[in-house]
Parts: structure tokens; C-alpha cells; sequence
């Protein structure tokens, strides 16, 4: 059976706490500061060249002392080896700060994730981090480790001269002033453009999911006329916002440009004046340079930087939600015993209530029959009790412990669940039958055993070998390239792997044939006599002999529960009671 409830457990005590991204930042502090000190060596080796050039300029020219040369020309190339050696591992030191982050934080980020799909950060938040870390650990970050050098530099070129100093300042001035300005006259247009843009690629992704039955239905000139309109309206936002940050990049160039050039002109006007050396008239350009790097660098990747720090947030945000792991005591396997108490789900707009006060207790061992019309809460009911959603009031008790006593790894494994639309995935039959148990290192072979076990016990074990590679049959992407009756007989299967208690089953009978249904009907007996307790959701009859008791459920409410004759009495009208009736949910409602 289950030899890996006591790993699901340790695995499970991840703290997911909006702490965690905190935690990892500073576990990675070592390596950030590490960068910090090789980022001091690198700005100080950077002014070599310039010091080449003015000894090149000003000693070795004049007294044409080429051994001189050839000894500084050897000290440069060092100069270079090393910085290009620290610059390396500088990078280096970067990405595995990253790696740090990611070990550390994305366990607990892709459990919040999956622990909270309805929050809209949720869907972004794996993708959030990946964009967060490559930003601390790429070259966007290097900006910000070498921006405290530019005082430095602006220094030199005072010593140079000071008007190259002014000269220096100017530029340094004027680049962040045209970068704001374009940010100012481009953010709306840009957050408009990236909203359009995010509007019409969900479109398009659910477009694309849903191709065939759109050619079917001759949905697809339509379709395609609502895609272009929605692209027209982003593209065109888009193109405004492109035209006014053109024109401040073409400003931004000609700036770049001006201040070399004229750092120049300045460094020859001074020279002719004598106030400086030939050689200096060089340095100084290269050094206004070195100055405006870091500048130009953070204009480039400051989008990069602000959107890091919403990130940071969000992703802080996210992991809040996920409750701070608890250590619970496992309690023995549940015997099956189900206790409802005043349960209450709301609706989405939270203005009122898919389920109302449900209070009703079944004794181990049972076979129910939930039944009522369509949209009675039934499904609703099975998900509240399966843990699939939390209810806003009441409690689920099994075996007189809360649900929310047990850790949900582990309860989960007591409960075979079979949701309306069978929720299959990307991978074989097998995984898919053994809830992908391989992928916490579980023995292949005895889960192999498990797996067919499931299989035959719902009498699936001869339609999973006639497909090619039998078990080992690949699904693709969201369980597709089955039919749904295959689907849903395999999800059974799922359900009843490794032996649970309690089977909570939405409708497994909609899409089965005859073979199919019958061979429900044999597994609904097998569980019974096994004395599973098991919750059926069904509009079929054929299930009825099965039974013990029927819940009847009707617009969020429990209208009757009861003994299956007592409640088939009451819900089958007289003229019809001696007559098979058309089904469960019309005789309900
Ligand atoms: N994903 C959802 N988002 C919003 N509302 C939902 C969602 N699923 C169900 N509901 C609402 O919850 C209520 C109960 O739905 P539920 O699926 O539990 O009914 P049901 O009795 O199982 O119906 P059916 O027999 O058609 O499956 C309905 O009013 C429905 O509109």
C-alpha cells in the first residue's frame, strides 16, 4: 500500500509563510555580498586602460621609451586577465544565488499556487518568481552594484580637470532626466497596451483549446473577427506608446553622443590651454564614459528593477495566503464515518450561498445516493467534503476528527475522489491511476501492483490493455486523446487506488456504455461489501440497488436524506411508482 505517507508528511511541513521570500533573500546575502566586493575590485581595475592611455599619451610618446611601453602593456593585460576573471565570477556568483532562491522558495510557492488557484496571482506566481530571480540574478541587478562607483568616477574627472567634472555631472544629469520623462509620457500607454495584450492572449489560448468544436459549429470567421478587433485596440495603444518613447530614445542617443564628443573638444580646448595633458584629452572621454555606464545600464533595466519590487510584493502576498505549515498529528486511517456540520459555501460573488446549512452524518459503511436537479449543489457538496474546496462555514468530521485536523497530503490518500470531468494528466495510465506516486520515489513495482489492482477492482483492467502500451499508454496534455467514457473509468480507477476508506464519486457514471455502467454497478457492490463508504452523485437509476440511503439536494439545500425506499417512496409519484422512472433527478425535482 502507501509506503510514502511518512515522506508526503515531511515534505508537506514546508513553512509557506510571506516570510519565506525574506528568508531566501538573506540565505543568499553571502553570495550578493560577495558580488558587492568583487563589483569594488572591478570598478577599480576598469581605470586602467584610462591610466595606460595617459601614460602611453604623456610619458612613453615624448621620450619614446618603448620598454617603458612594453612594461605597461604587460600590466594592463593583467589588469584585464583579472577583471575579466572577477567579472566571470561575479556572474557566476549571481546564478547561484538565484539557484539559492529558487531551492529555497519555489517548494512553498508552487503549493501556495496549487493551494490557492482561484487568487489571480496564483496563475502568475511560478512565472513571477522565475522573471524575479533572473532579475537578482542576471545583469539587471549589476547596475545597482555599480552605481555607487559613479561618485568615484565623476571625482576623477574633477581631478582631471573641472570642467570635465561639470562636463561629467551634465550627462548624468540629463540621461535619467530623458529616461523619466519618457517613463512619464509612456507608463499609461504602456500598462494600457500590456492589459490589451494579457485580455488577448487568454482569448486566444482559450480559442486554441477550444479550435475544433469552434470549426464545428462555424464559430471561426466570427471568432477570428473578435480576436483582430481586440489586437487592433492593443496595437494600436501600443504604437503610442512606441512613438513617444521614440522620439526620447533618439534624444537619449544624440545626448550619448554629444557628451563624447564634446568630452573631447573640452579635453583639447584645455590642452591647448596647457591645463592639461595630450593624454588626458583621451582619459577624460573614457572616463565620462565609465561614469554614464552604470546610469545607462539602470535607464536600461530600471523597468526590470521597479517590476522586480511589485514581484517581490505579490509573491510575498501569495505565500501569505498559504497557511503557516502546522505540524499535525496523524491520526489512524479513517473507518469511514461522515459527519457534515452546518455546512456553507458561498457563492463567487459571495452574495449568496451554494450550499446552506448541510448537516447529515453517514455511518461507516454506506452506499449514498446524492441526487437533485441541476445546479442543487451536489457537486459542490462532493468537492467540500473531498477537501477540493474550503467551506465559509461548518465542519467536515471523519471519524469525529475535523478535516482540518489531518494533514491534506495525507487525508487525501484515505479518500478516492472522481471529479464530474475525470481531471487526467499529461502522462501514462499508470501515473495517472497511481496519482504519479513515482514522482515522490515510490517503488515502481509495487505501485505497478496497486495500479492493476485498481484497475480490475472497477473492472478497467481489460479496456487499459487494449491500448497501445496498455498501461504505459501516454495521455497528453489535460488527459486528452481518450474518449470521456475511457477518461472517466480510468479516474475511477484513480479513486479506488490504495485501498481508501471514503470514495466520493461525481457522477462517474455520465459518459459510460452499457460495459461501462455494469461495470460501476459491480465496483459500487465490491466497495459496498468491502464496507467503503462511499457518496455516488448520479441522475442514473441503475445505481439504486446499490444503495443504502439517498440525499436529495435542491437549490443549495438538503430536502430529504434517508433509508432509499423511504425517500424513493416519497419522491416517485404514485403512478409511477411500479414504473422504472426516466431518472433520479427528474423523479427529484
Ligand atoms: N466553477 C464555478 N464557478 C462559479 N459558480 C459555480 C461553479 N461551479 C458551480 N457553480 C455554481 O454552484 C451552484 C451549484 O453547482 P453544482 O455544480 O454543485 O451543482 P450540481 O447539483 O452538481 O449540478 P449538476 O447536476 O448540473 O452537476 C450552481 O448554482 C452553479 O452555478
Amino acid at each position: 500500500m502507501f509506503q510514502l505517507i511518512p515522506q508526503l508528511r515531511a515534505k508537506s511541513m514546508v513553512a509557506t509563510n510571506s516570510d519565506m521570500l525574506r528568508h531566501a533573500v538573506q540565505k543568499a546575502r553571502r553570495h550578493f555580498g560577495a558580488v558587492a566586493t568583487f563589483s569594488a575590485l572591478l570598478n577599480a581595475l576598469y581605470i586602467t586602460p584610462t591610466l595606460y592611455m595617459l601614460q602611453v599619451y604623456d610619458r612613453v610618446v615624448p621620450t619614446q621609451g618603448l620598454q617603458t611601453l612594453l612594461y605597461l602593456t604587460l600590466v594592463l593585460i593583467f589588469a584585464l586577465i583579472t577583471l575579466s576573471l572577477l567579472d566571470r565570477l561575479r556572474l557566476r556568483l549571481l546564478i547561484r544565488a538565484g539557484v539559492k532562491l529558487d531551492m529555497i522558495v519555489a517548494p512553498a510557492l508552487l503549493d501556495a499556487t496549487l493551494g490557492r488557484p482561484d487568487l489571480p496571482s496564483a496563475r502568475q506566481g511560478l512565472r513571477d518568481f522565475d522573471t524575479l530571480r533572473s532579475t537578482l540574478s542576471g545583469p539587471a541587478i549589476l547596475g545597482l552594484f555599480d552605481a555607487p562607483w559613479v561618485p568615484v568616477y565623476l571625482l576623477v574627472c574633477f581631478l582631471v580637470h573641472p570642467w570635465i567634472g561639470v562636463l561629467a555631472v551634465v550627462g548624468c544629469l540629463l540621461l535619467p532626466l530623458v529616461a523619466f520623462t519618457t517613463w512619464r509620457a509612456t507608463r499609461h500607454k504602456l500598462a494600457q497596451a500590456q492589459l490589451l495584450a494579457s485580455v488577448s492572449y487568454a482569448s486566444q489560448d482559450e480559442l486554441l483549446a477550444a479550435a475544433d468544436g469552434i470549426r464545428a459549429l462555424g464559430m471561426r470567421r466570427a471568432l477570428v473577427t473578435r480576436q483582430l478587433r481586440q489586437r487592433e485596440a492593443m496595437i494600436a495603444t501600443q504604437t503610442q506608446a512606441s512613438l513617444a518613447a521614440g522620439s526620447f530614445l533618439t534624444l537619449g542617443k544624440f545626448i550619448r553622443l554629444a557628451l563624447q564628443s564634446l568630452a573631447l573638444g573640452l579635453g583639447a580646448l584645455l590642452a591647448v590651454d596647457n591645463l592639461i595633458s595630450t593624454g588626458a584629452i583621451f582619459a577624460s572621454s573614457f572616463l565620462i564614459a565609465r561614469a554614464l555606464q552604470p546610469i545607462e545600464q539602470l535607464i536600461a533595466t530600471w523597468k526590470s528593477l521597479i517590476q522586480a519590487r511589485q514581484q517581490y510584493t505579490d509573491i510575498r502576498t501569495l505565500l501569505a495566503t498559504a497557511p503557516a505549515a502546522r505540524i499535525k498529528t496523524t491520526l489512524p486511517p479513517p473507518k469511514g464515518k461522515i459527519s457534515v456540520e452546518n455546512l456553507t459555501v458561498m457563492n463567487e460573488a459571495r452574495d449568496g450561498a451554494v450550499l446552506q446549512n448541510i448537516s447529515l452524518a453517514i455511518p461507516a459503511g454506506e452506499v449514498v445516493a446524492v441526487v437533485g436537479p441541476s445546479g442543487a449543489g451536489k457537486s459542490t457538496l462532493i468537492r467540500a467534503i473531498a477537501g477540493a474546496l474550503l467551506p465559509d462555514r461548518g465542519k467536515i468530521r471523519l471519524d469525529d476528527a475535523d478535516a482540518q485536523d489531518w494533514d491534506p497530503e495525507i487525508l487525501a490518500r484515505h479518500i478516492g475522489y472522481l471529479p464530474q470531468d475525470s481531471t487526467l494528466l499529461a502522462g501514462s495510465i499508470a501515473d495517472n491511476i497511481a496519482r504519479f506516486s513515482t514522482e515522490w520515489g515510490e517503488d515502481r513495482t509495487c505501485l505497478d501492483t496497486d495500479v492493476v489492482a485498481a484497475a480490475s477492482k472497477v473492472g478497467a483492467d481489460a479496456l487499459i490493455r487494449r491500448f497501445p502500451n496498455g498501461y504505459d499508454h501516454q495521455l497528453k496534455s489535460g488527459g486528452k486523446g481518450i474518449s470521456a467514457g475511457q477518461a472517466q473509468r480510468i479516474a475511477l480507477a484513480r479513486a479506488v487506488f490504495g485501498d481508501p476508506a471514503i470514495l466520493l464519486l461525481d457522477e462517474p457514471n455520465a459518459h459510460l456504455d452499457t460495459e461501462g455502467d455494469a461495470a460501476l454497478i459491480a465496483a459500487l457492490g465490491a466497495l459496498k461489501a468491502e464496507r467503503k463508504t462511499v457518496l455516488v452523485v448520479s441522475h442514473k437509476l441503475g445505481i439504486l440497488p446499490v444503495v443504502d440511503r439517498i440525499l436529495v439536494m435542491r437549490d443549495g439545500h438538503m430536502e430529504m436524506f434517508g433509508p432509499r425506499d423511504e425517500v424513493l417512496a416519497k419522491i416517485t409519484p404514485p403512478n409511477m411508482r411500479r414504473v422504472p422512472a426516466p431518472s433520479v433527478a427528474k423523479a427529484a425535482s
